[in-house]
């Protein structure tokens, strides 16, 4: 039966120990195969596995290395059963007193187990986990052993007192024969043993040894039964160093051996996985050299120790696996992410050190922080780098950036599109000109009675070709639609006068298109006029690159006349031309994507917004989300003001049915749910509130400017604008930032289309901002809400007005200005001294009065002999508000004391101006 059974348990312990580590494993396998032999030995531990261990007992002829055959059953079944210490000590227990299964037996084995692991080596495979298991009581030592190991081997720790456990557990059996005194010493060998793995271990070795020791000591303590005998003397020898031997040892006491077994496996296998963070693989070692007899010898090898006679080698796990994972752990300490600023808390924590230690040691430097201030990066790795830590920045992810990503597009499925063209240049030069020139040769002409609306972009058909064009002011068409990276135009024509040349904004726009990388066509325009010079217009534009094909370089230039239409068909040919060079192409099978160039909000229509098909096609029907905003496309009107179903890439076409009025230049997508519309905005919308929270806690973080607003030196303005159009919000943002002076900084912390929500106002609430409405009012919600928070909306219908209010109100923060005016003048008649109070002057006031707090200049002979506060005014023995002219008065200086008679006094007052 029990052989049987340790056979089972042996497979069981083989599972055990698998989590252990692979070597267990291994070990229980070779233990297995040995087990056969050393079958002669019992366990004394698990009262269960005890029969099985009598099975293999008979078989297991090996253990006899051990001085008793019980041990080397043991040992095999330990090294079968590898991992599992329990049925390993329930073996031994078996033998040596069956009954003792109880924890404390346990102890002693792990205590034992230091000297069992010299000699438990080759027995490792006891480990039997029933030791563990049953060992609560031995966790003792594994505690002690975590204790001794100190933190460091905290995880190891873990793993470790299974090693001890296992041990224990060969103890386990030895508790049978004498639980209490076994419990005991166990207590007590545990004790040791924590103490001196702590001590030298880290290695294996320093549980060995302590096991050994401990063994000893239990065996000793013991004295009286059977168990303890056996157990001490498996104790003493494997310490004194018969790995093979003790482990035959153990198997008499059974507990002895179960505790070798199960220390060394413990440190070993176990160990594997604690000891790698106590060294034990070194210390092992070394004990192993200590404790090694002739036979140990004979019996090591590098993989552990052979099994008795059979010449098989058990693994153990020992040594080998414990050491990568001290180094993993080390490692891991090592390098730290940290990001742009960090709490010393925070930093404290991703280095695994003691917030204080830190502080201390920035206070060592003269340097004072809590726990709670917050450095940068550099500092951090700096402070870092003393203690050997490695700091690398955290990456920060542009979550929206990711989230418009697009994969590259199979080109097989492209095919040609429209060039999209945006007129550039100086005020004046004609782009309104052109554009209308181009509308009325081209389509206009073509789509009689067509009335073209005002999208902010439209398509002209050339040669039967189409052609869009951006009708947005000057270089918008670059700023505001490379918000987010996308290129809008493919072409810019620039248009320049050419009876005026090359002027600051025909250079800015040359700029713009440069850096946005399009293609220029320069537009020589006004050429009906006298005094047209299309030559010198050319020169100059040689200085900023852009040479004429006549001049021998690659510039088209187009003489035009916006007012004759002269040269306006050339000039789209030559759009054509180039579109074709450029090769522009679209895949229209796909969901579509584009840009908004325009976005309104219409009191009948909703939200509007003017949209530019880049990629796809666009659908009525399909949900599109763009910014912040989603929604399902309702209706689809053309740029000829004409419902279309559909909208083909470099289409514009204006879209309604978006849940908010989204900004120009911002992307849009078509997806193919609601929910995934909404999911994209949701995206959008927490993203903002994350970047203004960031925004606003990196200033709040600035001791600079903490600095600087403590001082009076810099005082903020934040303001929210919400207007009807964009055009507005952008009107009245860009005025009321030009309203920022040295003192005051006007900051637009958030600007939008439509009416004054509620989060406007939880954000001017949030941010102790003023909400300017410029033809839009506040809902009710948003208009209630304001009230309870004592958010200031100021409403407006004229842009001037909300710029002349803001003016006041910044001249009402402005650190006030202050005037010096005299409010009287008094003769000084007689002197007297008084005690801790100094020279009373007895003055007669002349004009005017003099007053309680004021300032006083005292001049002698028309000097000047003091400036400063008047300390005291009274009037007789009373304190006094003012003294009036004609009246004698007693007035006393602050610090001043050297008066005579006949200086005279002049009193004034700091008063408040209003500024200019
Ligand atoms: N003689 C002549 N006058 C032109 C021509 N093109 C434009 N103009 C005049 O130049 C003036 C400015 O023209 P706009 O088209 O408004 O110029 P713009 O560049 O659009 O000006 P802003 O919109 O202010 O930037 C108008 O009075 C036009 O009539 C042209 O080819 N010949």
């Amino acid at each position: 039966m029990k052989k049987t059974e340790t056979s089972e348990t042996a497979k069981k312990v083989e599972v055990n120990t698998a989590p252990a580590g692979e070597n267990t494993a291994s070990a229980a396998e070779q233990s297995a195969e040995a087990a056969p032999k050393k079958k002669k030995f019992t366990a004394v531990f698990r009262p269960q596995n005890a029969q099985q261990i009598r099975v293999k007992p008979k078989s297991s002829p090996k253990p006899a290395r051990t001085k008793t055959a019980a041990a080397p059953k043991d040992s095999e079944k330990e090294l079968k059963q590898g991992v599992q210490p329990d049925n390993h000590a329930a073996k031994p227990a078996e033998k040596a007193a069956p009954a003792a299964r109880t924890e404390k037996p346990e102890t002693d084995t792990a205590a034992k187990s230091t000297e069992q692991k010299t000699a438990a080596k080759p027995v490792a495979p006891v480990r039997p986990a029933a030791p563990v298991r049953h060992t609560a009581p031995t966790r003792p030592v594994g505690s002690i052993i975590r204790n001794g190991v100190v933190v460091q081997l905290n995880t190891l720790q873990g793993d470790r007192p299974q090693g001890n456990y296992q041990s224990r557990g060969g103890q386990a059996g030895r508790p049978a024969q004498g639980d209490r005194r076994q419990g005991s010493y166990g207590n007590r060998s545990g004790s040791y043993q924590g103490g001196r793995p702590a001590q030298g271990q880290n290695g294996s070795s320093g549980g060995r040894s302590s096991g050994g020791y401990q063994g000893n000591r239990n065996v000793q303590t013991q004295g009286g039964s059977y168990g303890n005998r056996s157990g001490s003397y498996q104790g003493g020898r494997p310490a004194q160093g018969q790995g093979g031997r003790s482990g035959s040892f153990s198997a008499r006491p059974g507990s002895g051996y179960d505790n070798r077994k199960g220390g060394n496996f413990a440190s070993k296998n176990v160990g594997g996985g604690d000891t790698p963070l106590v060294k034990k693989p070194v210390s092992n070692r070394p004990s192993k050299n200590n404790f090694k007899d002739k036979n140990d010898k004979r019996y090591k090898t590098e993989d552990g120790f052979k099994n008795g006679k059979g010449g098989k080698v058990t693994r153990h796990p020992f040594i080998m696996p414990e050491k990568p994972k001290a180094a993993k752990v080390e490692e891991e300490i090592k390098e730290i992410i940290l990001p742009e600023n960090i709490t010393i808390s925070e930093l404290a924590k991703k280095m695994k050190k003691n917030a204080s230690e830190l502080i201390k040691k920035l206070f060592a430097k003269g340097e004072l922080y809590t726990i709670n201030s917050e450095i940068p990066y550099e500092k951090a790795e700096e402070l870092a780098l003393e203690y050997e830590i490695l700091c690398s920045p955290e990456e920060k992810i542009d979550v929206i950036a990711e989230l418009l990503k697009e994969e590259k597009e199979d080109v097989g499925e492209m095919v040609s599109r429209p060039p999209v063209v945006c007129v550039m240049g100086h005020v004046d030069h004609g782009k309104t000109s052109l554009l209308d020139a181009i509308r009325k040769t081209s389509v206009t002409s073509r789509e009689a009675g067509g009335i073209t609306q005002h999208i902010g972009a439209y398509m002209v058909k050339v040669k039967d070709r189409p052609i869009t064009f951006l009708d947005t002011p000057g270089h918008e068409a670059f700023t505001a639609m490379r918000m987010r990276g996308a290129q809008s135009t493919d072409i810019a024509v620039l248009v320049v006068a050419a009876d005026d040349g090359i002027m600051p904004q025909t250079v800015e726009a040359i700029n713009h298109a440069k850096a946005a990388g399009v293609d220029i066509i320069v537009a020589i325009n006004k050429i009906d006029k006298p005094a047209a010079n299309i030559e010198r217009v050319k020169q100059e534009l040689m200085q900023y690159e852009l040479v004429a094909e006549d001049w021998g370089g690659t510039t088209i230039c187009c003489p035009i006349s916006a007012k004759t239409h002269e040269g306006i068909e050339n000039l789209l040919e030559m759009i054509l031309l180039t579109a074709d060079v450029k090769e522009l192409k679209a895949n229209p099978n796909r969901n579509a994507r584009g840009l908004v160039v325009e976005a309104q909000l219409d009191k009948g229509k909703g939200p509007v917004a003017t949209v530019l098909v880049q990629k796809g096609t666009l659908h009525v029907g399909d949900f599109v989300a763009a910014g912040s905003c989603y929604g399902k496309i309702r209706a689809m009107l053309n740029d000829k003001g004409m419902r279309v179903k559909e909208a083909k890439p470099s289409t514009p076409v204006e879209i309604q049915g978006l849940s908010a009025v989204p900004n120009a230049g911002e992307i849009f997508v078509a997806m193919d749910s609601d929910k995934e519309a909404k999911d994209f905005a949701a995206t959008f919308v927490s993203e903002g509130k994350n970047k203004l929270i960031e925004e606003t806690k990196a200033k709040l973080s600035l001791d600079d400017l903490f600095g600087q607003i403590k001082a009076g030196e810099i005082k903020e303005l934040p303001l929210i604008v919400k207007a009807d159009v964009q055009g507005s919000v952008e009107a009245v943002k860009q005025s009321l930032s030009k309203l920022s002076n040295e003192e005051v900084q006007v900051r637009v912390i958030h600007s939008a289309v439509g009416a004054i929500s509620e989060s406007d106002v939880a954000l001017a609430s949030a941010s102790n901002a003023i909400i300017i409405g410029f033809n839009v009012r506040p809902d009710a919600t948003a208009k209630s809400i304001a009230e309870h928070e004592h958010v200031d909306i100021r409403l407006y219908k004229v842009i001037y007005q909300a710029i002349e209010d803001i003016e006041h109100a910044l001249s009402g923060m402005l650190a006030p200005v202050f005037e010096e005016k005299v409010i009287g003048h008094a003769e000084v008649r007689a002197l007297f001294k008084a005690s801790g109070v100094g020279t009373i002057a007895g003055s007669y006031v002349l004009d005017g009065k003099i007053q309680r707090g004021c300032k006083a200049r005292i001049t002698r002979e028309g000097e000047q002999i003091f400036d400063g506060d008047l300390a005291s005014l009274k009037r007789f023995k009373d304190d006094v508000k003012e003294v009036n002219a004609g009246y004698e008065c007693g007035l006393v200086f602050e610090k001043f004391n050297d008066l005579m008679e006949g200086d005279l006094v002049e009193a004034y007052a700091m008063v408040e101006v209003p500024r200019k």
